[in-house]
């Protein structure tokens, strides 16, 4: 295995941030860690990156023991969420600074790699700007830049997006896996945005109150949550029991209708929301009253408040 933590406990005084923590990534995947605030996933990549020890466990990379090797000595790159870049230091001198501290390159392969990497990040024509000029989404490109170019093994990056507005994070975070899809770099992603970590990941840890809670692709996560705490941190879901059972049903697989169906319910809540709508019906099961949630696509609104339907279940999840 390329990266293969085994579990790796930090503890803080007493209080466990993260507990018994395993992951196994491969070469060239993109990792999220997902969870809410507070979870341990800055903790947990701080000991990746080496700027915390782990209390218990081992990290290994390519089969080498790394948990206890310090930062500037593992060939780890992280991109801060406020980016951390030089203010004194133009974007060129931003990017070139890691690889002078290295002092392995002669000054033209340095200077040569750095503008290759800002072509990558398409920052190339802003090379002799000061970075205090620059917007957000070209400061991330910057650190983005600064740590690739040392060719690190493994690049992590804390909550890398959560300063740039909404249509910027969907841009960036493209551009991100497609630069490191180019470059096959190995990956591992600090977020608390469930949309990000599906739209971005190959794999996806979910993580509560320090511990691991789920490990798979965003469509496993999505389609078959371990428990009901993934089901709702990662999209929304119907969480009932029939004949005893529990199950999940995500909003998008409540199909209503007019018509007769399996179960019956009375329309209380409305929520047109553009390219969808969510109904909120009034039903009963297992004798107690449920408010089931049913999104339709905007062509298919046809149902008012008060309004007698039948549902559907297109797809059930067992828990
Ligand atoms: N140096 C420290 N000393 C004591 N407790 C700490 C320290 N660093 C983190 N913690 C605690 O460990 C827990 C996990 O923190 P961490 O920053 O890893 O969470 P997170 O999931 O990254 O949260 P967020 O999304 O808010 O950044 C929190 O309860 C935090 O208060």
């Amino acid at each position: 295995m390329y990266l293969n933590i085994q579990n790796v406990t930090k503890e803080f005084d007493k209080f466990e941030a993260v507990k018994n923590f395993s992951l196994e990534v491969k070469e060239g995947e993109l990792i999220s860690l997902l969870g809410p605030s507070g979870c341990g996933k800055t903790t947990m990549l701080r000991m990746i990156g080496g700027f915390l020890n782990p209390s218990k466990g081992f990290i290994y990379l390519e089969n080498k023991d790394i948990t206890k090797t310090p930062p500037e000595k593992r060939p780890v790159s992280t991109v801060f969420q406020n980016y951390a870049l030089f203010p004194h230091l133009n974007v060129l001198e931003n990017v070139l600074y890691g690889l002078k501290n290295k002092k392995i390159l002669s000054k033209k392969a340095m200077l040569e790699k750095a503008i290759k990497m800002l072509d990558i990040v398409g920052m190339t024509e802003y090379k002799s700007r000061s970075v205090s000029e620059l917007s957000g989404g070209q400061q991330q490109r910057v650190a983005l830049a600064r740590s690739l170019v040392l060719g690190p093994k493994v690049l992590l990056m804390d909550e890398p997006l959560s300063n740039l507005d909404a249509k910027l994070r969907v841009k960036m975070r493209e551009e991100i896996k497609k630069i490191q899809r180019e470059l096959k770099i190995t990956m591992i992603f600090v977020t608390h945005d469930q949309e990000e970590a599906i739209s971005i990941s190959d794999k996806i840890v979910v993580m509560n109150e320090g511990k691991v809670i789920q490990i798979g692709a965003p469509k496993e996560i999505y389609e078959k949550p371990e428990n009901i705490f993934v089901a709702n941190f990662i999209g929304r879901a119907n969480t009932l029991i029939i004949k005893g059972e529990k199950i999940i049903v995500r909003p998008e697989n409540v199909q209503l209708s007019f018509q007769e169906k399996s179960y019956k319910g009375e329309i209380i809540e409305k929520n047109y929301l553009g390219f969808f709508t969510t109904y909120g019906i009034k039903s009963f099961f297992d004798e107690k009253e449920h408010i089931i949630y049913s999104d339709l696509l905007g062509s298919e609104n046809e149902f008012e408040i008060k309004d007698e339907v039948f549902f559907d279940f297109k797809s059930i999840h067992y828990l």
